[in-house]
């Protein structure tokens, strides 16, 4: 099947597409800095938790790797202190980008835990390095394995709730929020995941998904994954949701995950908590499909996941190919940005969270590459799923 995906590598260099200028231009842009990573990054050029953490380790790894050829080689691999003493702030920097994705941190904890490794033991500098760069590779390649792992528990388990509540299990029907795909991991996607695999099984009808706010990914991203992949597929706008599941059979509602704290409050893009809620409402499955590095033993509960507000002008602003679309000279179709609000309106004159905290209450259950979590007593135990 043909996908997409969002990075590219070839030895030390990366690029990454342009997913602001998804679905009408298809741009790649090499990042060749930690700090075109991170501006990559906080901009959204490159987006969802998996993918972030990727583009994060990669952009370590390349930086060292280019640094060892040097010659001379940069002071800091004077020593293996000296060498953690230059990484560890590039690392704190990257962290900064974006808040709320948990995996970001995670991937670049790993390489700060080999960087204190190495400096505990003495190892040589070069060792360190190289092992820094494998470890911020690896991040990126584990991530594709454990998202088919995740389509297949998700998939087979909703199958059989659908068979247990009396259907056929043959033609189910799925809705999602945000973009999960190839373009937000390293491939296969989380939730969307879940749907290609039910898709591959030949027991997929339809999938469902919203628009999504920040950047309309829904729209723009989920709509050319599901499209590119040939799933069958329509779009609702976010406030459509409660007349979908009141007209139309969904069998589950899969999303992906940013931040899943200890008890299975789970953060994701906005308007996951407004889906959850009326999934309830309507006794439909709500499960959350992320893996094992999106879960957050350190917070407790959602009150502790920082949430991201995207700049105020991002919620004012519409993106997109002018229409009717006409290709220029060079076959690309002509792109612009409009502004949507009163051209007044005070930057304090809008709200715009980037996720909200869906609770554990509304949860039906948490997949990871491992397994599926159920609660027990009311409660998550996700040990089972780590
Ligand atoms: C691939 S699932 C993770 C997650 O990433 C997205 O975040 P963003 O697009 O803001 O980077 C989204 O909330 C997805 O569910």
């Amino acid at each position: 099947m043909a996908t997409i995906s969002s990075i590219r590598t070839s030895g030390d260099r990366i690029e990454i597409i342009d997913q602001l200028l998804l679905p009408h231009t298809q741009e790649w842009i090499e990042i060749d800095t930690i700090e075109k990573a991170y501006e990559a990054i906080k901009s959204m050029k490159i987006r969802g938790a998996p993918a972030i953490g990727s583009l994060a380790a990669l952009s370590v790894a390349s930086y060292i790797s280019a640094s060892l050829t040097q010659d001379p080689r940069p002071d800091f691999f004077s020593s293996s202190f000296e060498f953690s003493k230059h990484i560890k702030p590039l690392l704190d920097h990257l962290f900064l980008a974006r808040p709320t994705a948990v995996n970001l941190g995670a991937a670049l904890d790993q390489i700060r835990n080999v960087l204190d490794a190495g400096v505990e033991s003495h190892s040589p500098v070069e060792q360190i390095a190289r092992e820094v760069i494998k470890t911020g590779r690896a991040v990126h390649e584990i991530d594709l394995g454990q998202n088919r792992a995740m389509g297949k528990w998700g998939g087979d388990w909703i199958v059989e709730a659908v068979k247990k509540s009396g259907g056929s299990g043959e033609e189910v029907n799925l809705m999602t929020v945000c973009n999960t795909g190839s373009l937000a991991t390293s491939g296969y996607g989380t939730a969307l995941g879940v749907i290609t695999y039910l898709f591959e099984i030949q027991k997929l009808n339809k999938a469902y998904f919203t628009q999504s706010t920040p950047y309309h990914q829904g729209s723009r991203l989920t709509a050319l994954e599901l499209m590119t992949l040939e799933i069958p597929s329509v779009m609702v706008c976010d406030s459509m949701v409660g007349s979908l599941f009141q007209h139309h059979r969904i069998d589950a509602i899969v999303v992906g995950a940013d931040r899943i704290a200890k008890n299975g409050d789970t953060a994701n893009k906005i308007g996951t908590y407004n889906a959850a809620v009326l999934a309830a409402r309507h006794k439909i499955p709500f499960l959350v499909i992320a893996p094992t590095s999106t879960i957050d033993l350190n917070t407790v509960d959602g009150s502790g996941i920082p949430i991201e507000h995207r700049p105020p002008i991002e919620a004012r602003l519409v993106r997109g190919a002018l229409f009717p679309a006409t290709p220029d000279a060079n076959g690309k179709y002509p792109q612009a940005t409009v502004m949507v609000t009163p051209l007044e309106m005070k930057p304090e004159g809008v709200y715009n969270p980037s996720f909200d905290v869906t609770p554990a209450e509304l949860i039906t259950a948490i997949v990871t590459e491992k397994g599926v979590a159920v609660k027990e007593n009311g409660a998550f135990d996700l040990k089972n799923v780590l």
